[in-house]
Formats: structure tokens, C-alpha cells, sequence
């Protein structure tokens, strides 16, 4: 019998929706937590999430809420707002002890913080552990094979939290590399913008494939610069992520990048939108870490200026290509 009989999900977007989903399918109760009206009334009503994840079936067992307050007395709390508004929504979470599970992928602007320093600010009494891999939210709600990385430093709870996660389709694989988890997820997203951009504007598959392998160069470099362990990067959290990310145009990230490669404006890309593209937040933001801390991250640094309308594809590409030569191994 598993201690986290009653989750609870914070953020009723696509994949704080289909994780609900996911151990919800078989008639367990969980409490979504939504800031949309719109979303908790169609979630409780139509047992759907037209906005987030339209066209999954969602199980009665799943309700919804737009009061915080009511995620007080459940047994684990997935986390899966976009780092930007965290920390007012982690602000607001009402007092408890179940452990939050950080589900999104990024770095939050001036403060350089992922999800679980936030947590330590904002819940210190709370353990905490980090879910994230390549899953794309439709797959997971259709209970399409997945398999993601569930850090933790305390191998009791990752240990606890994956069995009650895991489903004969969902295989968690446990670590203790929290920064690991969260470093993958963060880069993958932009060297996904990276490689849209590289298909948008028509680069060709050996580009695709050098900017993987050099986008996995970087994501590597700033990882161990901040005590990432390389199995982690390598694993689903961070190459498994990068491969899917930067292969599939069901990825937000990769199909903002390819409007930029055709040479549509940035801000018209992102105006309007009620999904999120993680990594044109983050771009700007690791970028600035990276290079706080002497670390070489161009394509990281590309992405961040095209996305802020600082250059032009045509001029970053040959300022990339132009870069001198060096060893591979750096
Ligand atoms: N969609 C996916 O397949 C996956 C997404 N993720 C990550 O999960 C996180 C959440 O992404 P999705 O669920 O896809 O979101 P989404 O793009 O489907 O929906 C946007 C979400 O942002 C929230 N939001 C917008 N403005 C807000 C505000 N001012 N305050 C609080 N919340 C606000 C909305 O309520 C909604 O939950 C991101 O970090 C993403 O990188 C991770 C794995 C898979
Ligand atoms: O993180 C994801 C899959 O692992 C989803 O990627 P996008 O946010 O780019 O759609």
C-alpha cells in the first residue's frame, strides 16, 4: 500500500493535466488545481481539457479546483506551472507537509532559480523531487509507452513516489540528481527552439544532427558546471528529452523555433498564445547564468538573442559557423 493515495496536481495545462490523467485512469481520486474557471468547469462537467489537451478523456475520478486551498490535504503535490509564475503560485500554497514533485522546465528570470530553490525558499518544511523526461503530454494521457527520471535526494521518496507513478505504460527511473533533472529539462527546451529553427529555415538534417550533438555539448558543460552528474544528462531527463524535442513538431518549443526560421517576428510568434514555449523564457536566462559563470553556451546564447529580436537568423547562423575551430571535446 502506497502512502500517496490522494495526489494532487498544480497547473491544469497540458501536462499538469495528462500526469492527473495518467494516475487517475484507473479510478484513483486526484485534485487538479487550475487557474482557468473555464478549465475547472469543463474538467468536472465534461471530464475534458478543451483548452490544455484537447481531445484526451479524462476519468471521473479527476476533479478540479481554482481554489488553492483546497490542495491542502492530499499525500503528494505534482507541480507543473511554467517557472515564470512558480514562485506567486508556490507563495500561495496552503501549509503541509506532502512532498511537491516539480514537473516543468525551466530557470527563473534574476534569480538564476530552478523549481526546487524556489521550494526551498517558499516550502522549506516540504520534501521535494524532480519528474522530468521525454513525454509529451497527449502520448502520456493516451497511455502511449513512457519512461521519465524521478529525482530526489532522498532515495526513500523517489523510491515511494515512483512505484505510486509507475503504470504498466509510465516507467519512472529513480536518481538522487535533482539538478541533473532540472538542468536537462531547462536546455533541452531551448536547443529545441534551436532546432526549429534550423528546420524553418530549411538547414538540412546533418545541421539538425551537429546542433543535437553541440547542443548536448553545452547542456553537458553548464551541468557539471553546477554539479550535474553526466549519466543524468545523458539519460531521459536530458539526451532522451533533446532527441524527442528536437525531432517532432508536436513540441511547442521546436515549432516556435521553425516560425523563426522562416523569418516570422518573435513577438508575433508569442503574442496570443495560452500554451507555453518554456524554453523562450529560458533562453535569456541560462544565457546570462552560463555566462555568469564563464561558461560557453552559443547556441544557447543564439536563441536567446533571436528570440529577442536582437539578430536575424541569416546573420546568427554565420556568426555561429564562423566561430574558430576547436577540439570536439570542449
Ligand atoms: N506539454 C508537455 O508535453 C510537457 C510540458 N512540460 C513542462 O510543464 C510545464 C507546464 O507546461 P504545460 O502543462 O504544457 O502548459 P500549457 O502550455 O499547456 O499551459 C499553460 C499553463 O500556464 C499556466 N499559466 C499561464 N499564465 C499563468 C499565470 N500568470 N500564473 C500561473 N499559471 C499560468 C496556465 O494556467 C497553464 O497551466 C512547462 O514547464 C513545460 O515545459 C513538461 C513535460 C511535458
Ligand atoms: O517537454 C516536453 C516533452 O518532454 C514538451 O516539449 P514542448 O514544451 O516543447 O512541447
Amino acid at each position: 500500500m502506497t502512502p500517496y493515495a490522494k495526489f494532487g496536481v498544480i497547473g491544469g495545462g497540458a501536462w499538469g493535466t495528462a500526469l492527473a490523467q495518467l494516475v487517475a485512469a484507473d479510478g484513483a481520486p486526484v485534485r487538479l488545481w487550475a487557474r482557468e474557471e473555464d478549465v475547472v468547469a469543463a474538467v468536472n462537467a465534461d471530464h475534458r481539457n478543451p483548452v490544455f489537451l484537447p481531445g484526451a478523456a479524462l476519468s471521473p475520478s479527476l476533479t478540479a479546483t481554482a481554489n488553492l486551498a483546497d490542495m491542502a490535504d492530499l499525500d503528494a503535490l505534482l507541480v507543473v506551472v511554467p517557472v515564470p509564475f512558480l514562485r506567486a503560485v508556490l507563495a500561495e500554497l496552503p501549509a503541509g507537509d506532502a512532498p511537491l514533485i516539480f514537473c516543468s522546465k525551466g530557470m527563473e528570470a534574476g534569480s538564476f532559480a530552478f523549481p526546487i530553490d524556489m521550494a526551498r525558499d517558499l516550502a522549506p518544511s516540504r520534501p521535494h523531487a524532480v519528474l522530468s523526461g521525454p513525454t509529451f503530454a497527449h502520448e502520456v494521457a493516451a497511455g502511449l509507452p513512457t519512461a521519465i527520471t524521478l529525482a530526489a535526494a532522498d532515495t526513500d521518496l523517489a523510491a515511494g513516489i515512483a512505484r505510486a507513478l509507475a503504470r504498466p505504460h509510465f516507467r519512472p527511473y529513480v536518481s538522487t540528481d535533482v539538478v541533473g533533472a532540472e538542468i536537462g529539462g531547462a536546455v533541452k527546451n531551448i536547443l529545441a527552439i534551436a532546432c526549429g529553427i534550423v528546420d524553418g529555415a530549411g538547414l538540412g538534417l546533418n545541421a539538425r544532427a551537429a546542433l543535437i550533438s553541440r547542443g548536448f555539448a553545452e547542456m553537458t558543460r553548464f551541468g557539471l558546471s553546477r554539479g550535474a552528474q553526466a549519466e543524468t544528462l545523458a539519460g531521459l531527463a536530458g539526451l532522451g528529452d533533446l532527441v524527442l524535442t528536437c525531432t517532432s513538431s508536436n513540441s511547442r518549443n521546436f515549432t516556435l523555433g521553425q516560425g523563426l526560421g522562416r523569418g516570422e517576428p518573435a513577438e508575433a510568434l508569442m503574442a496570443d498564445r495560452r500554451t507555453v514555449a518554456e524554453g523562450a523564457f529560458s533562453a535569456p536566462v541560462v544565457a546570462a547564468a552560463a555566462r555568469a559563470d564563464g561558461i560557453d553556451m552559443p547556441i544557447t546564447d543564439t536563441v536567446a538573442r533571436l528570440v529577442a529580436g536582437e539578430t536575424r537568423v541569416a546573420e546568427a547562423i554565420q556568426a555561429l559557423l564562423s566561430r574558430p575551430l576547436r577540439s570536439e571535446g570542449r
